[in-house]
């Protein structure tokens, strides 16, 4: 089934569009995923989607304290000990990151229809380097990205700042925040998303716990099922009529 769930019954039409990267774009939730479970196993703990849930998204230290906090390790290791442990398993993965199903396809429809796309994403300039390194002409498509550690992004999401600061680098910007359309798989990032005035489509990880959903304007199992109609973008050339 293409939409799981669609909150809004009318939905403004859009002429922006804002992507997130880490698990929207690219598969690599996975990879903090996997690191996170070997080291909590040395503690003879285990990693849960609610502590995922918790986490995802956000900028790497403020990820970091909800990892101590929430699994009782804080005595004993502190979120920049956590972050040094995880950066070393992170890097020799970082470099095999893959495409998400259908983003390639969106990516260029939009970017041949001339709309306006960039890339907001929690990650720091080094890590978005290392992820993107086989990815250089997609993202090359994107007018601009925003990273975890601009200037102008004081707090992570869910505050509002990457995607205010998004919409500001438009050719022309800043755009009205109801034109620009976010797409995002993570609950903090969807809250960031309506915190800074914007429409949100959420696809999310079949493991996030549906209550997450509710805060969405639509949420799809996959990227290869949003249909731009929808939200007044061009449709796809080899769209069904
Ligand atoms: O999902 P993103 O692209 O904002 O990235 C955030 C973190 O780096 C990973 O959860
Ligand atoms: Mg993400």
């Amino acid at each position: 089934m293409a939409t799981i769930s669609a909150t809004g019954s009318h939905r403004e039409p859009v002429t922006h569009v804002i992507f997130d990267m880490d698990g929207l774009l690219l598969d690599t939730e996975k990879f903090y995923t996997e690191v996170q479970e070997i080291i909590l196993s040395r503690y003879n703990k285990t990693f849960d989607w609610s502590l995922k849930a918790k986490m995802m998204g956000k900028k790497a230290i403020e990820s970091a304290r909800i990892f101590v906090e929430e699994t009782g390790l804080s005595d004993s290791l502190s979120a920049e000990d956590f972050l040094v442990e995880r950066e070393e398993m992170l890097q020799k993965l970082f470099p095999s990151s893959e495409l998400m199903p259908g983003a390639s396809r969106l990516i260029r429809h939009l970017h041949a229809k001339g709309i306006p796309i960039c890339v907001a994403t929690g990650s720091h300039m080094r890590h978005f380097v290392l992820k993107t390194q086989r990815h250089g002409e997609l993202f090359s498509l994107m007018h601009h990205v925003v990273k975890g550690d601009d200037p102008e992004v004081k707090q992570g999401k869910p505050s509002p700042d990457i995607f205010l600061a998004a919409a500001k680098r438009f050719e022309g910007g800043p755009m009205d925040s109801c034109k620009c359309l976010v797409f995002e798989d993570a609950p903090a990032g969807v809250l960031a998303a309506k915190n800074a005035g914007m429409s949100v489509v959420m696809v999310p990880d079949p493991r996030l716990d549906i209550s997450y959903h509710t805060s969405a304007d639509q949420v799809l199992s996959s990227l290869l099922d949003f249909n731009p109609t929808e939200w007044g973008l061009p449709p796809f050339d080899d769209a069904k009529s």
